[in-house]
């Protein structure tokens, strides 16, 4: 049994979703047990500046590096947070703040090869906590000419695949993604394991709740306004033409996709339209759900039996609503919509649990990547590993 604190603030950049774990086996064995599991806002200006950063406002070397600093002191800070009350955690896996990512093989690009780059140094995170500290998850495998993402599908099959049913686990946070697990009884099982970036999952939604707000709302609480409204069908269509959606696996995307400019994008095109504000959140979030259902329906061997949701969309009652809905359009048998706490898996912490898994794995050597899911060209262990020397914690005060 090993104690591993996972660590991840993702595209929302909402804050620091920490996760306590108790860890044991490998693979096929894997069993983890939530401990605790919290989310520390990130302060308001530390995050404007990061989604400043996100939506490419010029930033100088040395505020690079601060920003990198600020970010590693918020995430030492929450681990040390996430430990009140527990024994002292032996290892930390932080997958950082994601502020840019650039899948492989973009047209124009002086070369092939991805790159993604997350702050929050994992040198500092270790020195800082006075624990092992693993970080830099993507890297690898994007130097095997991989995306890099979506990294949680080899935990997801590890931890949420059935005996006899085939399971979508559909991570609704900032950007959307998908695992597809085939029963475990079948033959070849984890190279059937597939799963790509779905899309926009409630960043243009969150986007648009700012805007409509003037910026005294960040989200749509259940997605309550949306619900007030009627999706423009049309607009969902032309929106679905976007190569994105098109292309086959392996995919991933981000922010720099589906951003402040395609929520520009998709507020010139209302103008066509009479849409009230509801109507327009409604919209967007049938795009969501639309890219979703598209997505299974073009790439997936087979439709699932069920769908296990998690991240913050899985709170929306709405988007949930819709997707159930729009899943089951002329589908025979009726393929239903939970969420992963209904099999025994925090919605809200999976992808902080992921990265306490991979940190993992890495201590022991294992591989973290599934080549089907990034097209990397093989499997490799994830992330860089940080030892805490002589023992000895510097005060986060200090610095
Ligand atoms: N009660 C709720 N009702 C509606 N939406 C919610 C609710 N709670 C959270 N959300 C949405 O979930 C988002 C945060 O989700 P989450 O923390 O899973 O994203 P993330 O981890 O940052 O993103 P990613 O998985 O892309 O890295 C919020 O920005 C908000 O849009
Ligand atoms: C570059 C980056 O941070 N990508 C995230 C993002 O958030 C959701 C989706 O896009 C996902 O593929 C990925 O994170 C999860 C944790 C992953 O790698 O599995």
């Amino acid at each position: 049994m090993t104690r591993v604190i996972g660590l991840i603030s993702g595209t929302s950049v909402d804050g620091i979703d920490a996760a306590l774990v108790e860890i044991s086996g490998t693979e096929l064995d894997l069993k983890i047990e939530l401990l605790a599991g919290e989310t520390y806002p990130y302060p308001p200006a530390l995050r404007e500046k990061i989604l400043a950063v996100c939506a490419n406002s010029a930033i100088s070397m040395a505020e690079l590096a601060q920003l990198d600093d600020t970010i590693a002191q918020v995430f030492a800070q929450a681990a040390q947070n996430i430990q009140t009350n527990h024994p002292k955690a032996e290892l930390i896996g932080s997958h950082g703040q994601t502020v840019y990512h650039r899948p492989p093989n973009i047209p124009g690009s002086s070369t092939s090869l991805g790159y993604s780059l997350q702050l929050g140094r994992g040198e500092v995170i270790a020195q800082l906590t006075g624990i092992n500290t693993i970080s830099n998850f993507r890297v690898a495998d994007i130097a095997c000419g991989g995306q890099g993402a979506p990294l949680v599908s080899r935990i997801d099959a590890f931890l949420l695949s059935h005996p006899t049913e085939h399971r979508c686990i559909q991570n609704i946070g900032g950007i959307g993604n998908v695992t597809y697990l085939p029963p475990r009884s079948q033959e070849n099982w984890l190279q059937s394991v597939c799963g790509w970036d779905t899309g926009p999952g409630n960043s243009l939604l969150d986007l648009a709740v700012q805007y409509l707000t003037a910026g005294s709302k960040t989200y749509d609480k259940n997605g309550e306004w949306a619900a007030s409204g009627t999706p423009c069908i049309p607009l969902v269509k032309r929106w679905l033409k976007q190569p994105f959606f098109q292309e086959p696996p392996p995919k991933s995307t981000g922010r720099e996709l589906f951003g402040v400019d395609y929520l520009q994008n998709c507020l010139a095109d209302i103008k066509e339209y009479e849409l009230s504000s509801g109507d327009f959140l409604a919209t967007l979030t049938e795009l969501t759900v639309a890219s979703i259902v598209q997505s299974y329906r073009n790439f997936l061997p087979k439709m699932p039996d069920r769908v296990l949701i998690c991240g913050g969309g899985s709170r929306n009652h709405y988007l949930k609503k819709r997707l159930e809905t729009n899943l089951n359009q002329n589908s025979e048998t009726k393929i239903p919509v939970l969420t992963t706490d209904e099999v025994g898996m925090s919605a809200d912490y999976k992808e902080a649990i992921a990265f306490a898994v991979l940190a993992y794995w890495r201590n022991q050597g294992i591989a973290g990547n599934l080549t089907q899911v990034t097209g990397a060209q093989k499997e490799v262990t994830l992330g860089n590993i940080h030892l805490v020397t002589n023992g000895l914690r510097v005060s986060i005060e200090s610095l």
